[in-house]
C-alpha cells in the first residue's frame, strides 16, 4: 500500500507544501515562514495539516498501515535560517541538490531551480525550459541530455513593485493589476506598473524566443506564485506565444517525488 509524505519547499516568501500518497498528488498549500522564537521543539503535524484543511485522521487513514503520528517529510530550501527549524523533526529527508540527477549544475544554483526543472523535463519532456515567477523571476533551461544549459535571476514582479517604494519617497506600493494595463500611463500608479509589467514581458518574450531558437518546439512551464498574472499579460500581449507555454503551480513537487524516487532506489 502507498504510503503518505509530505513534500516541503522553503522558498524565499513563504513554505510551499504538498500531500502525495505514493506518487499520487493528493493536495498543496502555502504557509507562512515558521518564527523559531523560545524553545526549540519539533514542528507539529497536526497544525501543519490544519492549515490546509487536512485532518491528520484522513492523511494517515488514506494511507492503511501507516502507524506512524510522524508522516515522512521531503525538504528541500533555499532559505537555510528556515531549514534549521525543521531539522528536530523525527522523519525528515533533506534534498541537497547533489542529490538532483541534473547534470552540469553550478555549486550554487538554486535547489528550487534544479526541481523545477527536474520535474518539467520528467512530466513535460526534454529539453525544457522553467520560468519561474516568484519572489525573484528565473530562467531555468536544461537539454536534450538533462543537463542545465543555463538561465538567469532577476527581481520577480511584487519585489521590483516593493523595491520601488521601498527606496523612493514619492512612489507608493502598488498592487500590481489583474490585466495587462495600459503602455502610456498618465498618473504614478499606472506608469509604475506599465514599467515592471512591459519591461517584464519583453524580457520574458526574449528569454523564450531565444530559447526556442535553440531548442526549437521544446516545452516552457510557468510556475511560481505569480504564475497566473504573468500569463495573463502573456496571452494578452503575445496569444500565440502564451498558447505554447503550459502553467503548472506544482513542478518542484513532480521533482522532489522523482529525486525522492531516485534517491529511495539508489
Ligand atoms: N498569498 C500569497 N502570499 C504571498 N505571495 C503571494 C500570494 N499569492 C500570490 N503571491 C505572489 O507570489 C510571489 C511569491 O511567489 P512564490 O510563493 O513562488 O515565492 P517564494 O516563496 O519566494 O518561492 P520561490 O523561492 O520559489 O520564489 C509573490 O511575489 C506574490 O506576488
Ligand atoms: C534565485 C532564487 C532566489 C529563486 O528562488 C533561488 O533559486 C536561489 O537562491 N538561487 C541561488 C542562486 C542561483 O540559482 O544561481
Ligand atoms: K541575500
Amino acid at each position: 500500500m502507498d504510503k503518505s509524505w509530505l513534500a516541503l519547499m522553503i522558498g524565499n516568501s513563504r513554505l510551499h507544501w504538498a500531500w502525495f500518497v505514493g506518487d499520487q498528488l493528493q493536495s498543496a498549500w502555502d504557509s507562512e515562514h515558521l518564527t523559531n522564537s523560545g524553545p526549540p521543539s519539533s514542528p507539529n503535524l497536526g497544525k501543519i495539516l490544519e492549515k490546509a484543511s487536512l485532518s491528520r485522521e484522513k492523511v494517515v487513514r488514506r494511507s492503511q498501515g501507516e502507524n506512524s503520528d510522524e508522516l515522512p517529510i521531503v525538504l528541500a530550501s533555499v532559505v537555510s535560517e528556515q531549514t534549521a527549524i525543521w531539522q528536530t523533526y523525527r522523519q525528515l529527508q533533506t534534498l541537497m541538490l547533489a542529490q538532483i540527477p541534473l547534470q552540469h549544475s553550478y555549486p550554487t544554483l538554486g535547489i528550487d531551480r534544479a526541481l523545477a526543472l527536474w520535474g518539467a523535463g520528467e512530466v513535460y519532456g526534454w529539453p525544457a525550459l522553467v520560468i519561474d515567477a516568484g519572489t525573484a523571476l528565473t530562467f531555468t533551461g536544461g537539454n536534450a541530455e538533462r543537463q542545465l544549459v543555463g538561465g538567469a535571476i532577476l527581481p520577480g514582479l511584487s519585489l521590483q513593485v516593493q523595491s520601488l517604494a521601498q527606496k523612493t519617497a514619492a512612489l507608493p506600493a502598488i498592487a500590481l493589476p489583474e490585466t495587462l494595463p495600459k503602455r502610456w500611463a498618465n498618473d504614478t500608479e499606472d506608469a509604475i506598473a506599465s514599467g515592471i509589467i512591459y519591461t517584464v514581458l519583453a524580457g520574458v518574450v526574449d528569454f523564450v524566443q531565444a530559447w526556442w531558437q535553440e531548442f526549437p518546439h521544446c516545452a516552457v512551464v510557468i510556475t511560481g506564485g505569480d504564475r497566473a498574472l504573468l500569463h495573463q499579460y502573456l496571452q494578452s500581449q503575445h496569444s500565440e506565444l502564451a498558447a505554447q507555454v503550459t502553467i503548472d503551480p506544482n513542478l518542484i513537487f513532480w521533482g522532489m517525488r522523482a529525486c525522492r524516487a531516485e534517491s529511495a532506489s539508489a
